[in-house]
């Protein structure tokens, strides 16, 4: 199956709900016209088709090719680990949304003038998706400019969001950066439970896969279950875990970690790290103190830090990113779970509010379950149209 088939599979609960609210708003007050559609639902082929991988910056806090600041070494032109390229793939896969946009738009089925009340009932609807109140109405806004009055079916009201939402979260689909200097530190944070462990072996397999040589750090150290998963995981993905005694601190056992990877040669260092949010203060006191003494070995790092979130929390994600921007340095985001919940709107609120790169999404519990975040491809997925 397709990455697309897995992705709209896997989206299935946000896109079903989407499907189905859509269809009762549309049939509420629906004319069936057949024929024509009075609406052009491919003028939004103007939306530029963007190659992630080379794209310029929009800011410089989301351009992964680029050092953020003079301590981070140089970037490698074409770093992708999240989304590691298919030879041939790029030059025969024609943009995914300008394929289902080019379509001409179903004029069969129940056709709705579009007012006032109908946009609010396509605000509810997006809202219930967890995409946010000032999402929703960008989102529905930018669909209804020139069309109000005229009549439009499920599938054009689809596409035009779909346009929307890619365009939207097309700034933020930038693949983890790669730097050539060794080893990279990518310190991963998000609260317990979001997914981190899982995405550090995924990622792991991915490295590997790339021909990198990967270690890493159990620096949940408080937690034994914790460190037994990610060893777990790190055998799954033929890397080496770096453990310390139960309760042992977190920041030595990461310059341990560090020196090893120095030692041995290591091209990434992933860094596992505890999620009590609820006990802040600590917690930025634990996080402060690991980039402290990893700085002593290289002062550039961490040269990532990833902030792990759970779609199924919906909106809370949102509350994550405030709380750990303050604790940490965040650098980009990965989505995790974004199977299986009718909350994968949230991914559009986080874009358009944060504007935070997103490196990857977890669709599954297996170690291929990461995907490369595709904007076209999640928007099409999320709205549960075909491919
Ligand atoms: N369906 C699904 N489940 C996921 C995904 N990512 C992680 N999980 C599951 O979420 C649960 C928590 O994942 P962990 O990786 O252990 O989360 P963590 O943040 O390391 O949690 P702690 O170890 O408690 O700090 C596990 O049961 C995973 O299998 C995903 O993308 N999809």
């Amino acid at each position: 199956m397709s990455l697309f088939g897995k992705l709209k599979n896997r989206l299935l609960k946000t896109s079903s709900k989407l499907d189905e609210g859509l269809d009762a708003i549309v049939s509420e007050k629906s004319e069936d016209l057949g024929g024509e559609p009075s609406v052009d639902a491919t003028a939004e082929q103007a939306t530029p088709t963007v190659d992630i991988a080379e794209k310029p910056s929009v800011s410089p806090a989301t351009n992964p090719v680029e050092p953020p600041k003079e301590a981070k070494p140089d970037a490698e032109k074409t770093p992708t680990i999240a989304t590691p390229p298919v030879e041939g793939e790029a030059a025969e896969k024609p943009s995914l949304l300008g394929r289902v946009l080019g379509r001409k738009a179903s004029t069969a089925g129940p056709r709705r003038v579009l007012d006032d009340e109908m946009l609010e009932q396509l605000e509810e609807l997006l809202i219930s998706t967890d995409m946010g109140v000032e999402t929703s109405l960008r989102v529905t806004a930018a669909m209804a400019e020139g069309r109000f009055g005229q009549k439009l079916s499920s599938v054009e009201i689809k596409q035009l969001m779909a346009a929307e939402i890619a365009r939207i979260m097309e700034p933020v689909a930038t693949p983890m950066p790669l730097y050539q200097k060794t080893p990279q530190v990518i310190l991963v944070v998000g609260v317990n439970g979001s997914g981190k462990t899982t995405t550090i072996g995924k990622l792991a397999s991915q490295f590997r896969a790339a021909g990198k040589s990967v270690v890493i750090a159990a620096g949940d150290t408080f937690r034994a279950a914790a460190v037994e998963q990610l060893q777990v995981w790190g055998d799954r993905a033929g890397v080496p875990v770096l453990t310390a005694p139960e309760g042992s601190d977190p920041a030595s056992l990461a310059f341990d970690a560090m020196t090893k990877a120095q030692e041995s040669g290591a091209d990434l260092l992933m860094i596992d790290t505890a999620g009590r949010l609820q006990n802040r203060a600590d917690l930025m006191e634990e996080l402060t103190k690991i980039v402290r003494v990893i700085q002593k070995k290289d002062p550039s790092a961490p040269h990532n830090t990833l902030l792990v979130l759970d779609a199924t929390t919906g909106q809370n994600a949102l509350n994550q990113v405030d709380a750990f921007q303050k604790l940490a340095d965040v650098s980009g985001l990965v989505m995790t779970k974004l199977d299986g919940t009718a909350r994968g709107g949230v991914l559009v609120s986080l874009a358009d509010k944060y504007g935070l790169p997103i490196h990857a999404i977890g669709v599954g519990e297996q170690i291929d379950d990461l995907a490369p975040f595709d904007p076209k491809d999640f928007a099409t997925a999320l709205m549960g149209l075909e491919d």
